[in-house]
């Protein structure tokens, strides 16, 4: 990452790789605010071709061309082959949260014909860093057709972004990707369990272990039928009061990690069904809740399989245990998953994650996820078990 230059991200609010060594920078915002009327009043240019357009994502018909584009051009693993294909509920659930913008939806269209090209979304979150709530954008769903790659077509993207972030007296942002770039707070591994790993082999994303056979394979990731936690139910919405504190009270031990009220629980934990799934360990007698787990799904197209198209997969999203065990906690959830015919339950190595990985059989993927802040910096990188943040 040294020797690479990074011609755009240098001229950027960010922590730089030369500035590495460095521990007399101070931790926080690297460039002031400035008053909204010093923000450029007008969209950055786009080559003559293009046009800007705010995408309303309750409009059914930009919401399919949103989708359609990112089915055709968005993120793929380093093989190529799989790519995410979030579902046009999943991106509505997304880019709504409580104070969203829409012009923060922004899209890029060809002025002959209309066809969106690009895209690139911010929502507003309450980010935690140490003991400073901060107001930042997370930025998401960047994507260029990929016709129109290695134009410079991002940087005008994140430029024009991050225009209408600052003209809502926004400063900073967070945002994830798999690709290094300066600086990252922390660097994720993901793991994999599978559920279903006939399909798994069949389609390529895992391969039959040395000395195993399929039926050995089967049996070595069987799951019981029902879950075995005492109390475990869905979650509904008269907990919502009950899980925001077990939540705030638990993501308060990380250095990074969401600022939830009962209204971002209401929107990002209530069980959305094919979206986001949360359930949750009512005490007997006391009606207390003790533990909270939950993931989110995001299936993956599988290019170029003869006999399935797309991989059902389920994310780690927010767990809490106080009283059940996270192993048991976790088990349960990957038999949730396997009932609802998920074939593999993905998670990365942030908060706790680490003591149930091996041992509910996740193995490891073949990348990594970079965190990132812009215009924060943060003296030390971060290790993975310090992050109380999961980006959609
Ligand atoms: C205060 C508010 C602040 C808000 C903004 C905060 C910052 C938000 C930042 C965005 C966060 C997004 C988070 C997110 O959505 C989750 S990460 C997923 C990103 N999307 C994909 O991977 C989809 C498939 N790939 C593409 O569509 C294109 O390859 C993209 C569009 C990725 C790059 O298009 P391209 O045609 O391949 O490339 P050029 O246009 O020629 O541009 C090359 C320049 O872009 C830099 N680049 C490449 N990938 C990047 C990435 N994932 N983040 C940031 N920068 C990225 C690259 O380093 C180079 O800059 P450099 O020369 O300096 O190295
Ligand atoms: C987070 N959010 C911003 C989407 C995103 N962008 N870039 C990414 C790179 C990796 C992961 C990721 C995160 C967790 C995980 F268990 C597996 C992952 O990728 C597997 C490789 N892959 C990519 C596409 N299909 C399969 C997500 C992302």
């Amino acid at each position: 990452a040294l020797e690479k230059r990074h011609k755009f991200w240098e001229t950027q609010p960010v922590g730089q790789f030369k500035d590495l060594g460095a521990t007399n920078l101070p931790e926080g915002p690297i460039e002031p605010a400035t008053p909204i009327s010093d923000v450029k009043q007008e969209p950055y240019n786009l080559p003559n071709l293009y046009e800007w357009v705010t995408c309303d994502m309750n409009s059914e018909e930009v919401c399919n061309e949103v989708y359609v584009l990112l089915t055709n051009n968005y993120v793929e693993d380093d093989e190529n082959m799989f790519r995410f294909n979030y579902s046009k509920e999943f991106l509505h659930w997304a880019l709504h949260p409580p104070g969203y913008f829409r012009s923060w939806h922004i899209g890029v269209r060809v002025k002959s014909s209309k066809k969106l090209v690009a895209f690139i979304t911010g929502i507003p979150a309450r980010i935690r860093v140490r003991d400073e709530v901060v107001n930042m954008a997370e930025i998401n769903f960047l994507c260029v057709h990929k016709k129109l790659r290695s134009k410079r077509l991002a940087p005008v993207m994140i430029k024009e972004v991050t225009r209408r972030v600052h003209l809502e007296n926004i400063w900073q942002a967070g945002y994830t990707a798999g690709v290094i770039l300066p600086t990252p707070i922390s660097t994720c591994q993901y793991w994999h369990r599978s559920l279903n790993p006939k399909k798994l082999i069949d389609v390529g994303f895992s391969r039959l272990g040395a000395r195993m056979t399929m039926s050995r394979t089967i049996k070595l990731y069987k799951l019981p039928e029902s879950t075995v936690t005492p109390g475990f139910r869905k979650m509904e919405l008269h907990d919502i009061p009950a899980v925001t504190r077990l939540l705030r009270n638990y993501l308060s031990q990380f250095i990074v990690a969401p600022d939830f009220d009962e209204n971002d629980v209401e929107h990002w934990l209530l069980p959305k069904e094919n979206v986001i799934d949360s359930y949750l360990v009512e005490g007997p007698e006391t009606q207390e809740i003790t533990d909270f787990c939950s993931f989110y799904t995001l299936p993956s197209s599988i290019l170029g399989n003869q006999n399935y198209s797309t991989l059902k997969a389920a994310y780690s999203y927010y767990n809490v245990s106080t009283k059940t065990p996270l192993l048991q906690l976790m088990n349960d959830a990957l038999i949730v998953a396997k009932r609802k015919d998920y074939d593999v339950f993905n998670a990365l190595d942030v908060m706790q994650n680490e003591c149930f990985l091996k041992e509910l059989k996740f193995g490891p993927g073949d990348g990594k996820l970079h965190y990132y802040l812009y215009n924060y910096r943060i003296r030390h990188a971060l290790n993975p078990s310090e992050l109380g943040l999961v980006l959609l």
